[in-house]
């Protein structure tokens, strides 16, 4: 048996865009429901949302029936919630405010075996298909994917040189916090914020690394796609229910 290829790792390096939508619900039914979409990517959002290893392994166990990649994003850059995400079969990680080079070259020693690292070493477990994955240990990197955010102006000065980490695959904005810490709370669409997100984009691009960022409005999406980015995540499945309930229900009172 072998580890089933990572297409978002594969489009990334091939330059290709890859458009996904951000799981917050901390549901396997409702991550199901998203994946039918055939989005490239889909978030399993362990920061923002009420997600426990138990519940983003039921909704790896439901993707696993789709080709999209999931990307399990941990609530911080904590090595054991490194080693315990991978063991239950997430290879694409995204991890919050990641604000110096020194940072991403510890996240990815916890992502990999010695000897480039010191992710724990299990025989079995649900990443390897239980022992059925044959040389999983010795071959793990090459399906791994690392999203590095930049969400503050450490991260924004620092953003080339956590770019140029071997290891480190994609800077992916978080348009909220990197606007609300450049004093624009959740307005990513003020000038100075645009320009430092155009900045996490060229300091990528030059480390030859991808780069991404959440854009729920279309027209924001489409201009990030636009300009080079190519890992976008077009909206979420908490928005897309709380605004389509919210659309239909005031269509029959108005
Ligand atoms: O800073 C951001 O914005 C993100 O990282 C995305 C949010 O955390 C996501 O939960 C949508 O609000």
């Amino acid at each position: 048996m072998q580890e089933r290829p990572n297409l978002l790792k594969a489009a990334i390096a091939a330059g290709r865009p890859c458009v996904g939508l951000w799981c917050s619900l901390a549901s396997a039914l409702t991550t199901e429901v998203v994946a039918g979409s055939g989005a490239g990517w889909l978030l399993i959002d362990g920061e923002h949302s009420p997600n426990d290893l138990r519940s983003v392994m039921a909704q790896l166990q439901v993707l696993g029936g789709f080709t999209s990649e999931p990307v399990v994003r941990l609530p911080s850059d904590d090595p054991t919630l490194i080693k315990q995400a991978m063991d239950i079969g997430a290879r694409s990680l995204m991890i919050p405010n990641v604000r110096s080079a020194d940072q991403a070259r510890a996240i990815v020693a916890a992502m990999n075996y010695a000897p480039r690292g010191f992710r724990g070493f299990s025989v079995a477990h649900r990443a390897n298909a239980f022992g059925r994955i044959a040389g999983y240990h010795a071959n793990a990197r090459a399906q791994q994917l690392l999203v590095a955010q930049i969400e503050c102006e450490t991260g924004l000065a620092n953003a080339a040189e956590i770019a140029a980490v071997d290891g480190v695959d994609v800077l992916f904005v978080g348009p909220g916090d990197l606007s609300t810490n450049m004093g624009a709370m959740g307005n990513p669409a003020a000038e100075h914020v645009q320009k430092a997100i155009s900045a996490v984009r060229v300091a990528a691009a030059k480390a030859g690394k991808a780069s991404g960022i959440l854009a729920p409005v279309k027209a924001d999406a489409d201009r990030y796609l636009a300009d080079g980015f190519t890992m976008v995540a077009v909206g979420s499945d908490l928005g897309l229910l709380a605004r389509g309930a919210d659309a239909l229900i005031a269509s029959f009172n108005r």
